[in-house]
């Protein structure tokens, strides 16, 4: 059996607790996600897939319940502790991609790295190497604002990835990738994880993404209402399995 990556004890997130009209967005999760896992988390609009997420990697604090990442919880940690756990531990993409445009391209793939004071030959070669897989080597001496939308999202796809991180989190990461560069990123996930054994928590809307992972958590007014694992089903098999979920969710939202 794996290490466990991640572990969340009954996690709820009420936002705006403090007003009169509070919204549990997360309500009593748990989860534990052990190193080498590929997971991915769909449900309809609203029902606290990000709010899951966030919750869940540091980005934000729930209102109730513990979050641990690599044995640490995360709430006893302070600010600069939780900065450079997150530099040391977790890469995150999103679907804005959050290029700072006064940076070129190579020093905005370098951030991570110099902030964590990683000496500039091994910044250099490291950036190279990743900007390679994703495609965007040609473009490191460019400003964000010479790039495409596309190629702006491979570039801080390629700053998450740059420091190795032992965990990805993506909320939907080919958002703003045509269908080509969504497959590329989603077998440089695969690859990542079933060679390197980078675990992988991710938000998707679409069935065909989500048949990358190896479990799928539906989510439903804040809470995982189905799990459905690939096993060894092949891709196709489990693609229809999400599908006929998301499908069967969909329709029981006409009944009630
Ligand atoms: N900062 C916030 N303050 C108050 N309510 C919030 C906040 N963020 C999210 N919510 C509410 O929490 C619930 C869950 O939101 P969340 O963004 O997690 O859903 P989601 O499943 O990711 O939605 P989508 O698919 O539309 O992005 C929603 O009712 C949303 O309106």
């Amino acid at each position: 059996m794996n290490n466990e990556i991640l572990v969340a004890e009954n996690v709820t997130k009420i936002y705006g607790i403090d007003t009169k009209n509070p919204v549990t967005a997360l309500s009593d999760v748990s989860l534990t996600m052990y190193e080498s896992d590929f997971i991915c988390v769909m449900g309809p609009s609203g029902s606290g897939k990000s709010t899951f997420i966030n919750n869940l990697s540091t980005i934000d604090i729930p209102t109730k319940g513990k979050v641990f990442i690599n044995g640490q919880e995360v709430r006893t940690m302070g600010e600069n502790e939780v900065g450079k756990f997150r530099y040391e531990n977790l890469g995150f993409i999103f679907q804005e991609f959050n290029l700072l445009e006064s940076l070129t391209i190579f020093e905005n793939i370098a951030v991570p790295l110099t902030l964590s004071h990683v000496p500039l030959e091994e910044v250099k070669q490291r950036v190279q190497v990743i900007a390679k897989k994703l495609g965007v080597d040609e473009l490191l001496d460019k400003y964000p604002s010479e790039c495409s939308g596309g190629q702006r999202q491979r570039a801080s796809i390629a700053r998450a990835l740059v420091t190795n991180p032992k965990l990805i989190v993506a909320d939907e990461p080919t958002g703003n990738l045509d269908s080509k560069n969504s497959h590329d990123l989603l077998e440089l996930f695969k690859r990542l994880n079933e060679e390197e054994g980078v675990s992988i928590l991710m938000v998707t809307h679409d069935s065909m993404i989500a048949s990358y992972s190896q479990k799928l958590l539906y989510i439903k007014d804040g809470q995982i209402a189905e799990t459905i694992e690939r096993k060894d089903l092949t891709q196709k098999e489990y693609f229809y399995k999400i599908v006929d979920v998301n499908s069967t969710e969909s329709q029981k939202l006409f009944i009630d």
